[in-house]
């Protein structure tokens, strides 16, 4: 049995017969690295030639909403979702296809706070925001793990498709490597930002269109839509919405759904690359449109992933490429069908593998771009305050240079851990991307958090994401390795219960196994909660910290970094001191049908309702009042049957969010009067 060593088997001979990735193949591949560099020489000669960091990192400012949105979906679509997704329906089903579900949230609540609140602070860097609102500690920690979390995804983003090709096809490693990473810096470097969003685009098309063209031909090669749908059937493949609310699940709808839109969250909200986009744009409402455009992009991306994997499953329920040992991981998996089903369609596994490398390239672009931005803006350019543009421009070209190197390194160190990758990256989003995601919550709803708090909750998250990160980790190898016997060498063996460690719930469970407890039930919570987990211990340690500490007063607050919703927290926390008699003598009240309908309204949370409600007021607050206010008897408050009357029966919104996550006190201010509502059923 073959096992793969690119050093030793540079070529396949038994993995795909004398199959073998054909000129027209290869000249694809190229093509797209040509065309790719053009894009970015363009915009180095063309216009005023990246002269200014703001022309170089920020695009002049002149984005609009189309290529804003396609390329904001193009940086956290690389390669790893383009293989991991089909390998991880093919192996465990289509539960995964309910992260969709947490792109709604996870896209609302960005464009209604983060984008607001950053645009209107005129930021190059998202950590700058972290020293108006803290100090420069809470900055400095910020920018570091952020470029951490990014040198780490930019090596699994240039690694994998690589990797996959070379475990396939026998298509040289680090041959793909260089020509990736090279090719990448050169036009980051030289056509900036603009350069880096315009190639994003072409390859976003590149993307689809490979992807669409492997399934319509992948279908018909299986026996056609009905065949494949009885072997999904069959293979049970096709998964039913699971409900189940044990957090150590895997995939579960909740995992998914919610603890997704945490992760949505710090990648779309307050991650460098994106928010770096959304700086941009030409105006504050062509960024928020472009959030909103990403939504259906994603869902796409997200389909034709999914359907890839089940028409995989198709062809290979029987005769798995897996379990004949033709390949060593599930990541191997789509390129070997490509290789295996499609390669008598000329040019189509190049096709493919442009679309591998499109999503590849358009990720560790963007995260150069981020890198070399924060590194001057936040480590660089502080301490020479009278730097010159030029200069500036030049050194942060140099530094797209440098990060360009240190993702080839970065390449060669993921070479040495190997893992199943899609929930390698999806575990480093929420390790570190989860802490970062709760500082900024921390600073953008909590007025009264102060920077002790913040760098306290930081490191505190860190330090619980690794240590619950690593104890997941180390913590399941030996039950593994049980279910997945090997018989190669020694070496072999260890590596392989490292990959099968990443892979976790590699096979479905079958039997129940006993329950964790203790400190293994915190290590078995599921990779998806990891961002939820992390980001709420940052605010939590950081509000405790913060009111010991005590807490910042209003007139410290820089003007424009909180967003009003949490405005009246500190108010709050008073009258939670008191006995609580609904509505206080000092507060009016008026009809509620009084209220103009376009009524400013702030809200604030009564401070025992849960992270979820929070989140659930937070998306109610993003729709406008006049939605459910005026006259909606699902309100409640004294003397409703008096001031409530006439109204709606069934406001969807009211009942929706009070079924789910039971009730919760919302106040409203109006004309500095205070109203009170009871959300739910
Ligand atoms: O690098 C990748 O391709 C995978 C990691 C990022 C995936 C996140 S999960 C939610 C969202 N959907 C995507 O397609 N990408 C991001
Ligand atoms: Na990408």
């Amino acid at each position: 049995k073959i096992h793969v060593n690119e050093e030793v088997l540079p070529l396949h001979p038994t993995l795909v017969s004398d199959k073998y990735f054909s000129t027209i193949d290869f000249v694809l591949f190229v093509l797209l690295l040509v065309a790719s560099m053009a894009i970015g020489l363009y915009y180095a000669l063309s216009g005023r030639q990246q002269r200014t960091t703001r022309e170089f990192l920020l695009a002049d400012q002149s984005m609009k909403c189309l290529p804003l949105s396609l390329s904001l979906m193009a940086t956290f679509q690389s390669a790893v979702a383009i293989v991991g997704t089909p390998a991880e329906v093919f192996t465990n089903g289509t539960q995964y296809w309910f992260i969709g579900c947490s792109y709604i949230l996870g896209l609302l609540i960005p464009a209604h706070i983060f984008i607001p609140v950053f645009y209107r602070l005129h930021l190059t860097s998202a950590y700058q925001y972290l020293e108006l609102r803290f100090c420069k500690a809470v900055r400095i920690c910020g920018t570091i793990t952020f470029i951490f979390q990014m040198i780490i995804y930019m090596g699994v983003g240039i690694y994998t498709p690589a990797l996959a090709l070379n475990a396939v096809t026998g298509f040289h490693l680090w041959g793909a490597v260089l020509a990736t990473g090279l090719v990448c810096t050169i036009y980051t470097a030289l056509g900036g930002l603009k350069a880096v969003i315009w190639t994003d685009v072409f390859q976003t098309v590149v993307m689809f269109a490979g992807q669409l063209a492997v399934i319509i031909v992948g279908v018909q090669q299986a026996g056609g839509l009905s065949h494949i749908w009885r072997k999904v059937i069959e293979g049970n493949r096709i998964s039913g919405i699971d409900l189940n609310p044990d957090p150590t699940v895997r995939h579960t709808f909740w995992t998914l759904a919610l603890g997704g839109v945490f992760l949505m969250l710090s990648l779309y909200g307050v991650n460098q690359t994106q928010v770096q986009r959304y700086l941009s744009s030409r105006t504050e409402k062509e960024a928020v449109m472009s959030c909103y455009m990403v939504f259906p992009c994603l869902q796409i991306a997200l389909g034709l992933s999914c359907v890839m994997g089940l028409v995989m499953f198709a062809c290979y329920s029987d005769n798995s490429p897996l379990d004949n040992q033709y390949i060593t991981s599930k990541d191997q998996m789509v390129l070997y069908f490509i290789m295996d089903m499609l390669q008598d369609f000329s040019g189509l596994p190049g096709l493919f593998v442009a679309c591998l490398f499109s999503a590849s390239l358009s990720t560790i672009s963007s995260a150069f771009s981020s890198l070399a931005t924060v590194t001057m803006e936040d480590l660089i350019k502080p301490h020479y305050p009278s730097m010159v543009e030029t200069r500036a421009t030049l050194l942060s070209k140099i530094l797209t240079f440098a990060y360009g190197l240190v993702c080839l390194v970065m390449a060669y160190v993921i070479h040495l851990m190997n893992g199943s990758v899609l929930q390698a990256a999806l575990s480093i989003f929420g390790m570190v991307g989860g802490p970062l995601l709760g500082v900024f919550c921390l600073g953008i709803f909590f007025p009264l958090a102060n920077s002790t708090g913040a760098v306290t909750g930081l490191v505190a998250g860190l330090v619980l994401a690794f240590w619950v990160g690593i104890g997941g980790f180390v913590t399941q190898i030996p039950s593994i390795t049980t279910v997945r016997p090997n018989n190669c060498t020694d070496m072999a063996a260890t590596e392989n219960a490292i990959m099968a460690t990443v892979t976790t719930a590699l096979a479905p469970i079958t039997d129940e196994p006993s329950k964790p407890v203790g400190l293994y039930a915190l290590y078995s919570l599921s990779y998806m909660w990891y961002s939820a987990l992390n980001s709420s211990v940052v605010i939590l340690i950081g509000l405790i910290v913060s009111l010991i500490t005590g807490p910042m007063k209003q007139g410290e607050l820089v003007a424009g970094t909180v967003y009003p919703l949490m405005d009246k927290a500190q108010d709050l926390m008073q009258k939670l001191l008191r006995p609580k008699s609904c509505v206080g003598s000092r507060e009016q009240r008026v009809k509620w049908t009084h209220l103009p309908s376009n009524a400013m309204l702030q809200y604030y949370i009564d401070i025992h309702c849960s992270v979820l409600q929070v989140l659930i007021a937070l998306c109610i607050s993003v729709f406008p009042a006049n939605w459910y206010m005026p006259g909606t008897n699902k309100w409640s408050c004294p003397n409703r049957e008096k001031h409530c009357k006439g109204g709606r029966e069934k406001d969807l919104s009211t009942i929706i969010s009070g079924c789910l996550f039971g009730a919760g006190n919302i106040s409203v201010t109006y004309n500095q009067k205070s109203y009170h509502l009871l959300v739910g059923v």
